[in-house]
């Protein structure tokens, strides 16, 4: 599986022989690795060509960092705030941090965002943290303060880490009581986009109806 990073601006073309060479799939091969070869991504223009197989990780704010693989069996891709990011996280609480990022996970897979284990010995746990293939909005961080103190989240702090994993995508049956067999398709025909964060209903609205 290709992970590419794409910038926000066409940072990746690069003059060749008074030609402009732009990286698409066709020529990832001769891709710039990036620096650190273990973190095993390949940066590319945003203007660049997609492929559904392959994890894309989209830089869409102004200091949203590059995730970051620290070992190459690194299970994860380190996520990081924004370097604006200066957030309170009251004691006891949460709070939702922005990474700057859009993710595009590959066909067959979803994003799992899992605390970091630095992190969690400090206190500092995530939830929620399923990223669903289809999402288009902006990938954030649901940080769980679990200390008596207030946290401050600073710039470019390494905040969680996604792991990429494979799901089931076959058909789905609901056998009622009586026998008749009833497949219930109204939700899987509908597009994301960008919703999240409750837009298909929550615990606390079906508690009031
Ligand atoms: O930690 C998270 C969890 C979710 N999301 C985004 C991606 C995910 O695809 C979407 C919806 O998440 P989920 O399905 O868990 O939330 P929901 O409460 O069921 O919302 P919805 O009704 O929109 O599905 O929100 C994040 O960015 N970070």
């Amino acid at each position: 599986m290709n992970v590419i990073f794409r910038f926000r601006k066409a940072l990746n073309i690069k003059k060749s022989r008074g030609k402009i060479q732009q990286f698409n799939t066709k020529n990832l091969q001769k891709s710039r690795i990036h620096k650190n070869q273990q973190a095993n991504i390949m940066e590319q223009s945003s203007s660049s060509s997609y492929s559904e197989n392959a994890l894309y990780f989209i830089q869409v704010e102004e200091g949203a960092k590059q995730p970051f693989k620290a070992y190459a069996e690194s299970a994860g891709w380190d996520l990081y705030s924004l370097s604006s990011c200066n957030e309170v996280i009251p004691a006891r609480q949460s709070a939702l941090i922005n990474t700057g990022l859009k993710i595009e996970v590959p066909k067959g897979y979803y994003g799992r965002v899992a605390p970091t284990s630095g992190n969690a010995v400090k206190g500092i746990s995530v939830d929620a943290g399923v990223i669903d293939r289809g999402y288009k909005g902006l990938l954030k961080v649901l940080l769980v303060n679990r200390t008596d103190k207030d946290i401050t989240i600073g710039g470019g702090v390494k905040i969680a880490q996604i792991i990429i994993e494979r799901i089931f995508e076959g058909s789905a049956f609901f056998q009622k009581l009586d026998g008749n067999q009833e497949i219930d398709n109204q939700q899987a025909d509908k597009i994301r986009g960008e919703n999240g964060f409750g837009s298909s209903g929550t615990f606390a609205q079906q508690n009031q109806q």
